[in-house]
């Protein structure tokens, strides 16, 4: 009985909860960003050695999915999304996996940790989640490319809150990044944080419009300082999307970020992450450069329409019923 009151306790630990912004930002500091720099063979190198290793042991891999499920942003974002398909998206969302295989599992109650739509699809998805606690992410600023007049990227961003969006997934104007001003991105971010008003706001960087891993890094620096809550490597649109080069390198801007602020940023990977094996190995890259404090749902999560099917197979092949040991084990 007490095993099955610490593993309610943990599983309910992992709910979704609607998220209060938690970074005020700070003034723009050009100094700390033009010395911001990313060795590309050094991080190439840690990159290609991530997938090898072995931080979530077999054991445990039932319990680690689980925990990748309550961070996903379970997203669709294509032209011909209808609310239907929202709708059955939403229904997912409050029941990712099975029930037989969560009852296996011990993880009744078990969610994703935030479903993402487009602007027009949030009263859908928003009445679909009423009392379920998971949020509504609207991509809004004239997504994927951002490039609709600014007066209108703010109004969309206003009409998403008054929709119902908890969180705003808002693109960056590539082009301040790739010509050097700094300024113009802080100004941009401001503006848009102060119009998410009391919604999380997520900074989607579309890392592979941005030229240089350097690039990466000064513009992560940059929403942070701007009151990004999160920081996100893509769209789901961009030719390459999110990478373990990048990850390492937006990762390390939070950390340095978290060390001369104590202010925790998140971190979203999003766009071709659809294997579980992917996942964990998201996983262990944040438990190893950021800590366990990182890998619960309101400082990770992987924005991605496809990487919860292939984790429900995984955990079907699985589920042997001895994972409730495991689970407190992942949770750290
Ligand atoms: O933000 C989320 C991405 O658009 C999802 O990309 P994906 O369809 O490649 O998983």
């Amino acid at each position: 009985m007490q095993t099955e009151q610490a593993d309610r306790m943990v599983v309910s630990s992992q709910l979704p909860q609607a998220i209060e912004p938690r970074n005020p930002g700070m003034p723009l500091d050009m100094d700390w960003v033009r010395s911001a720099q990313a060795n590309r063979s050094a991080i190439e190198r840690r990159a290609a050695s991530l997938p090898g290793r072995r931080s979530v042991k077999k054991d445990y891999q039932a319990a680690w999915l689980c925990r990748a499920i309550s961070c996903i942003d379970l997203t669709t974002l294509a032209g011909d999304d209808t609310e239907g398909r929202v709708r059955r998206l939403c229904a997912k969302a409050r029941q990712p996996v099975r029930r037989d295989l969560l009852d296996a599992l011990g993880m009744q109650g078990l969610t994703t940790g935030a479903v993402c739509v487009y602007h027009d699809m949030v009263p859908a998805a928003v009445k679909a989640l009423k009392r379920s606690g998971i949020p509504v992410a609207a991509v809004s600023t004239g997504f994927p490319a951002g490039l609709s007049p600014f007066h209108l990227r703010l109004a969309e961003i206003g009409e998403s809150v008054s929709e119902g969006a908890a969180e705003i997934d808002i693109v960056i104007s590539r082009r301040h990044v790739l010509s050097g001003n700094w300024q113009a991105l802080y100004d941009e971010m401001k503006a848009f944080r102060a119009a998410c008003g009391e919604a999380h706001v997520k900074a989607i960087l579309a890392t592979g419009e941005l030229g240089s891993l350097r690039n990466v890094a000064r513009a992560s620096l940059v929403c942070m300082m701007a009151g990004a809550d999160f920081i996100k490597t893509s769209t789901g649109k961009e030719s390459v999307n999110a990478t373990l080069p990048v990850s390492l390198v937006m990762i390390r801007a939070i950390r340095e970020y978290y060390e001369r602020t104590g202010i925790r940023v998140g971190y979203k990977p999003a766009g071709g992450i659809s294997k579980a094996k992917d996942s964990l190995v998201y996983l262990s890259l944040i438990k190893e450069e950021l800590g366990d404090r990182w890998l619960r749902p309101d400082l990770f999560r992987f924005g991605a329409s496809s990487l919860l099917g292939d984790i429900e197979r995984q955990l079907e092949h699985h589920v042997t019923g001895a994972y409730s040991a495991s689970w407190r084990h992942a949770a750290g």
